[in-house]
């Protein structure tokens, strides 16, 4: 009979080169059903062998899906493409150590001793999850990134507050098509923040776009100090390989080389036959036997290390975008998507392992173990015990292992990433696994996994509500008394609710006056006096 030691080599997958695990043990995965789904798993791989080729996989927008070659330029179909990454990797490796050695320096003569990310959506969760997994904080402080990724007032006066003088601090405009909304105005923002502090925008300004794009033209017309590509074969969701991770990830000092190695690495692994013993078709199956192939159980990713506690955020742009799909390749209405969140462990045990264990059975978790407790720590502060031969990170691990346990014994499905240490090689990998199951779980359900039609209704609609917003501020009398939002409404031709939604806006802010806010139907608007 089998005993628990052969079930777990079973359902274990493991690579030396990367010294990463991944334990299927409880992921109620069964060999018939493996066995019976092999075409299906193995023509998935097929189609991602085609991808990797340089197929024009992203069919809507006529474009190739080449995330994988940024790591392996050599893969990529045209040896311009080749040539591109390379040449990136040459200017980012010159730049960063410019910046980092001091011949690249403020134009006041100092060095740059950090960097705002101006960017939203993948040009900048990806650069989140590096500098949070790996940034070693205890060596003292370093080279700093803070990030601007929405159009919020309010987070933008806290970021500068935080920041204070801008007079060393670089500003990495990031954004693939160099058009979006929030980005700009970020942008906008800085460069007001700088004209305050008499400091020229454009000599600390770095562009990271698609050539030729509206931000690449601007970067180009004003001189800023530097300009870096992104390519329309690369997807916003999958970018943190290209520039837009790589640049500050070596601006922070982290090992970027090592990240693109661990990922090659993990993609490697990744084109392993059969599909049985490939750790991304085992994670799509997973995926696809948990959710009945129609994302019907949500995805709980929980590290159990602090480091890694954004990795449910980046993989929520990675997975939801590209499988959350309304149509299928054959357009066929199917709904399509698999929803995730997570934080991390041990914090999320005080905060919904509740449910998980007790309540709705709605999900399948995937753990995240790094056996090693202290990495990247320049000074440990030596074990402490917290009782007798035990560490607090013992307790770590040992939750770890009782949460997965008490799962289990209620038949919740999961499975565990075993990392040593959290270094630029480990996270690579695990982004290029999630980035390879995903690419195999869209073949499964036959949707288009790299565009995103789904987004842009809303951003038009935004548009409408300025529109709106400008036509009323133009109809807006002068006050004393005023007119009511269905007034203003009727003589718009408009609708009379988005009015009174944009006038309250503006009244709270000011920017219109009103005699009070409380009755949506009798509240007078006037021109702000
Ligand atoms: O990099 P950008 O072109 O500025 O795009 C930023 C983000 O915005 C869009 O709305 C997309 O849905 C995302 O996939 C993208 O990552």
């Amino acid at each position: 009979m089998a005993d628990a030691l052969d079930h777990y080599l079973t359902w274990r997958l493991y690579r030396a080169e990367l010294d990463i695990e991944l334990d299927f043990a409880d992921a109620q995965l069964d060999e018939p059903s493996l066995t019976a789904n092999a075409p299906r798993l193995e023509a998935a791989l097929d189609a991602l062998h085609r991808i990797e080729g340089g197929a024009v996989a992203n069919v809507d927008e006529g474009r190739m899906v080449g995330h994988y070659w940024l790591r392996d330029p050599e893969r990529a179909p045209d040896p311009a493409i080749a040539a591109a990454i390379h040449a990136s990797w040459r200017q980012i490796e010159a730049f960063a150590a410019g910046v980092r050695d001091g011949q690249i320096l403020a134009d006041d003569g100092r060095p740059f001793t950090g960097a705002i990310l101006v960017g939203i959506g993948g040009s900048a969760l990806g650069p989140q999850l590096l500098e949070a997994a790996l940034t070693a904080r205890d060596s003292g402080p370093g080279f700093s990134l803070r990030v601007l990724d929405n159009t919020d007032p309010a987070g933008i006066a806290d970021l500068l507050a935080e920041t204070g003088t801008l007079a060393q601090t670089l500003i990495l405009v990031v954004s693939k098509s160099g058009s979006t909304v929030e980005t700009r105005n970020g942008m906008l923002e800085l460069r007001a923040a700088c004209a305050r502090q008499a400091l020229e925008f454009p000599r600390r300004a770095i562009a990271i776009t698609c050539e030729g794009s509206a931000l690449d033209q601007l970067a180009e017309r004003e001189g800023w100090l530097a300009r870096f590509p992104m390519w329309d074969w690369v997807g916003g969701r999958t970018s943190v390989l290209s520039p837009v991770g790589l640049l500050p990830a070596a601006l922070l000092g982290h090992d970027w080389r090592g990240l693109l190695r661990g990922a090659a690495a993990m993609d490697q692994w990744g084109r392993v036959r059969p599909a049985r013993r490939n750790p991304a078709a085992l994670l799509a199956w997973l995926w696809y036997q948990q959710g009945s192939g129609h994302g019907l159980r949500d995805m709980v990713i929980l590290p159990y290390k602090d480091r890694l506690s954004l990795m449910s955020r980046y993989l929520q742009q990675l997975v939801m975008e590209s499988l959350g799909k309304r149509l299928d390749r054959q357009g066929r209405e199917v709904w399509q998507g698999l929803a995730v969140y997570g934080n991390k462990g041990s914090t999320d045990q005080h905060a919904y392992v509740q449910q998980l264990r007790d309540g709705l059975h709605n999900f399948f978790a995937v753990f995240v173990r790094v056996l090693r407790d202290l990495d990247g720590h320049v000074t440990g502060p030596g074990m402490v015990e917290v009782e007798p031969q035990v560490s607090s990170g013992d307790c770590l691990d040992g939750f770890y292992q009782g949460t997965r346990a008490a799962l289990a014994e209620r038949g919740r499905a999961s499975v565990t990433l075993v990392l040593r240490h959290v270094d630029a090689a480990a996270v690579g990998a695990l982004i290029a696994l999630f980035e390879r199951a995903v690419g195999i779980y869209a073949e499964l359900i036959d949707v288009n996994a790299y565009h995103q039609p789904g987004v842009e209704a809303g951003k038009q609609a935004a548009k409408g509500v300025l529109a709106l917003q400008a036509a009323v501020l133009a109809a807006m009398p002068a006050g004393p008394g005023g007119k009511t939002a269905r007034e203003l409404a009727e003589a718009l031709g408009a609708d009379p609710v988005a009015v009174w939604q944009v006038l309250r806006h503006l009244a709270t802010n000011g920017r219109v006056s009103v005699d009070s806010l409380v009755d949506p139907s009798t509240a007078l608007f006037a021109r702000a006096t």
